[in-house]
């Protein structure tokens, strides 16, 4: 079992640069099915399992798909199957957004239905409204979701109890090939809703408001191949934005996007971290005292949730009691237990978690969790007295690219070693048809 040793107590100096969104890549993969026509060449493609299993998943379904140096060229002109198995939704829940690009396209979809995680039970109730609502018939049964319509989808009125990421996606991209005018309301307003829609646009949709709480999409016939570049990913730049904090080191992160991270910048200058807007990225200065603050999580442009452990991370090391708030998820707390064993001090109470600070955190050998989980202890364990040895990385692998080489090229004492102790490539060096992969995911 691979596993990546930190030993704390180094100022993190240098640049480091964020690579493409995987959480905007993923809808956009997915939305690249959808043409009938050209090819889609997508740029800044990030190298991680998440992309591979995507890749794989639409693949399956005869789609081609190069993938070399960060790009992506996928060809979806022939004729697709309409069937995701058990085998990748079980991998990545993501997989779920091929249901609307093949319902608009062929009139049929059915995939796996991605069962509870563990960071809640995440169900795609509102995505199969929103199907519904055009005119779908939905079955769900023997493990799988089946969406089925005769003729195209019809445009419609959809209002989203809550403000779904996946469900604002799915039915945007379905609704891009409908009959008609669909208004979707209470959708979710995150950067990467934005990213998708532009990709749609430019292969011919026709969508306003992405980036709103309201957004029009008027249904076209068919949509062509384009060419598009992911925008950066805010989630692995806050977590260079918390590295850089907790060890009072002084990091230029490159290509974050302030716009996207406001509610992260505005909480680490609370905790009295120095934030600088500079040409091409942000500058991240730690204090030599961080102040206890508290966060609760909400749709953007709240606080996002998948930054939530890396806080609690930085939390353990302000002076006073901070608290965070998970409105988001129902259970993204597993890490809470694996803190406690390098010696933090916190509690969970109901949907929050409270935190004293000054914890002198220790070395321990721990488990992520979940991916946010995987940074968050290797973030804590950059200030523990002694080594950190944290396991189940490939948690780790499906969100972030070499983050161990790149923390190491910022100065930390940090390896990723095999079970044998011998230093192993990171991820992204590893081409995907090894076996190291199948041992990954
Ligand atoms: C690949 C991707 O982009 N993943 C992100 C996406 O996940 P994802 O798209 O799965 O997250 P959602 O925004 O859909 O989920 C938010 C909340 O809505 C609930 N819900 C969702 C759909 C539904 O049909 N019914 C329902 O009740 C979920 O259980 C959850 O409590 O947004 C999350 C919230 O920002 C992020 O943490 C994930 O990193
Ligand atoms: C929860 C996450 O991703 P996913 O929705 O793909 O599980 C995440 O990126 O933190």
């Amino acid at each position: 079992m691979e596993k990546i040793i930190v030993r704390g107590g180094r100022q993190l100096t240098g640049a480091v640069k964020v690579e493409g969104a995987k959480n905007a890549v993923l809808p956009v993969i997915a939305a690249s099915i959808i043409a009938s026509e050209g090819k889609s060449v997508l740029h800044d493609v990030p190298v991680l399992a998440d992309v591979y299993t995507i890749n794989e998943v639409i693949r399956n379904m005869n789609a081609d798909v190069q993938f070399e140096n960060n790009t992506i060229t996928v060809d979806a002109s022939q004729k697709l199957m309409t069937e995701a198995p058990f085998e990748y939704v079980r991998k990545m829940r993501a997989s779920v957004l091929v249901l609307g690009p093949l319902l608009a396209r062929y009139g049929h979809a059915k995939v796996a239905m991605p069962g509870g995680c563990a960071i809640g039970s995440r169900p795609i109730d509102l995505h199969l409204k929103g199907f519904e609502a055009m005119g779908a018939d939905v079955h769900v049964g023997n493990g799988f979701v089946e969406v089925k319509v005769d003729g195209r989808l019809q445009g419609a009125k959809i209002y989203l109890d809550v403000p779904s990421v996946g469900a604002t996606e799915n039915i945007m991209m379905a609704a891009a090939l409908a009959e008609g005018k669909t208004i979707l309301e209470n959708c979710a307003k995150e950067p990467e809703i934005v990213d998708l829609a532009n990709f749609l646009n430019k292969m011919g949709a026709r969508i306003v408001g992405a980036g709103t709480e309201t957004i029009r999409i008027h249904g076209v016939e068919k949509l062509q191949g384009t060419e598009h570049t992911i925008i950066p990913d805010r989630i692995e730049a806050g977590t260079f934005m918390v590295a850089a904090a907790l060890t009072g080191g002084n990091v230029l992160i490159e290509n974050a996007v302030s716009e996207h991270l406001r509610s992260v910048i505005s909480k680490l200058e609370e905790m009295n971290v120095e934030i600088l807007d500079e040409n091409g990225g942000l500058r991240v200065i730690g204090p030599e005292q961080l102040k206890a603050t508290d966060i609760k999580t909400l749709p953007h442009p709240g606080f996002p949730t998948d930054m939530q452990s890396q806080m609690m991370a930085l939390m353990t090391y302000a002076q006073g009691t901070s608290v965070i708030t998970e409105t988001v998820f129902e259970n993204r707390f597993m890490h809470v237990e694996e803190f406690r064993r390098m010696n933090a001090k916190m509690k969970i109470e109901g949907r929050s978690v409270i935190i004293e600070g000054d914890s002198d955190l220790q070395g321990a050998e721990v488990a992520a969790t979940d991916l946010r989980a995987a940074a968050a202890l290797i973030l804590a364990g950059l200030r523990a007295d002694g080594f950190t040895r944290v396991t189940e990385l490939k948690h780790l692998d499906r969100g972030y690219v070499n983050f161990a080489g790149k923390l190491a090229s910022l100065g930390a004492d940090i390896e990723r070693v095999d079970e044998n102790g011998n230093v192993v490539k990171s991820f992204a060096e590893i081409d995907y048809q090894t076996d190291r992969l199948a041992e990954l995911s």
